[in-house]
């Protein structure tokens, strides 16, 4: 376990991050968000790279989740909220009227912190997305799924049993399919939120050397409330505090060497 955790960092450590030599996926300026007349961002903005994992972290409460779900405009069905700012993907404003909702999401999957897959057949719960765009094709739906679960590191526990109800696999194992489904769809972005808290240790590592493989062909977000995972798998983290953002750099540089000093009594633990 140590040694693929070693190889991992030392992965990411042979490359010196710099946001300012990174493609942009995502471009923040100036974001606010509000339930009813609670401000819970202010004024966020950062530029989220393509191709790398950038992690939220943070006290509870803080707003990690929030602007998580604002990339895929999952608070749009919350009544309450209200944004102002910009949010652009790949230079397209996610905000803007003429933006159709159902097709950002295509672009920007999510999983979430508990597994929830369709009480379905596992090559079901793949192919939704594929159906629900209107593939009929056997040939496309059986190549996509077999890709996707090869993807999320399930297919060779799974191949022999595709009919089976997905609901029969341990909690790591679908959480693995919930990632499947999210990219069989093939979306630029991922958004995890705590995709690992309702996880065992073997797999949390598991998934944790998935996110490290996902990344050469989408670029990642991850919410997590473990530190240590987000110093594994991130090429970048943003530390967050009441709404603000606080500090965002390269991962190595924020457990290292933090410039605000929040930063630093957040990750020496001296509150959280
Ligand atoms: N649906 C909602 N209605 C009203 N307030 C909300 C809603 N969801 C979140 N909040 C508030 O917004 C703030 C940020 O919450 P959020 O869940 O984004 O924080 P978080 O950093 O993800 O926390 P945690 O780590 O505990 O999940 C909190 O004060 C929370 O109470």
């Amino acid at each position: 376990m140590s040694e693929k955790n070693l190889s991992i960092s030392l992965d990411r450590d042979d490359r010196a991050m710099s946001l300012e030599n990174e493609k942009i996926a995502i471009e923040v300026k100036d974001w606010n968000l509000y339930y009813g007349t609670k401000q819970a961002l202010n004024s966020i903005t950062m530029n989220v790279p393509e191709h790398r994992v950038t992690a939220f972290i943070g006290p509870s409460g803080c707003g990690k989740s929030t602007l998580l779900r604002c990339f895929n405009r999952m608070n749009d069905l919350i009544d309450i909220v209200k944004v102002d700012g910009e949010m652009t993907l790949h230079g397209d404003d996610m905000y803007a009227k003429h933006m159709d909702v159902s097709s950002l999401r295509r672009r920007v999957g999510m999983v979430f912190q508990k597994p929830n897959p369709f009480p379905k057949s596992i090559y079901e719960n793949v192919c939704y997305g594929l159906r629900l765009q209107g593939v009929t094709d056997k040939n496309t739906l059986d190549e996509t799924v077999e890709w996707a679960l090869k993807g999320a590191g399930l297919w060779e526990e799974v191949k022999e049993r595709l009919d089976e109800n997905a609901l029969g696999l341990s909690g790591g194992q679908q959480q693995r399919l919930c990632i499947a489904r999210a990219i069989a769809i093939k979306p630029e972005v991922l958004l995890l939120d705590e995709p690992t808290s309702a996880l065992d240790p073997i797999s949390t590592l598991a998934i944790e050397e998935l996110i490290f493989e996902l990344k050469k062909d989408f670029t990642i977000l991850i919410v997590t409330h473990n530190m240590q995972q987000a110093a594994r798998v991130s090429d970048y983290t943003a530390f967050m505090y009441m709404g603000d953002l606080i500090e965002y750099t390269d991962t190595d540089s924020l457990f290292t060497n933090p410039q605000v000093k929040r930063t630093e009594d957040y990750i020496t633990g001296r509150y959280g």
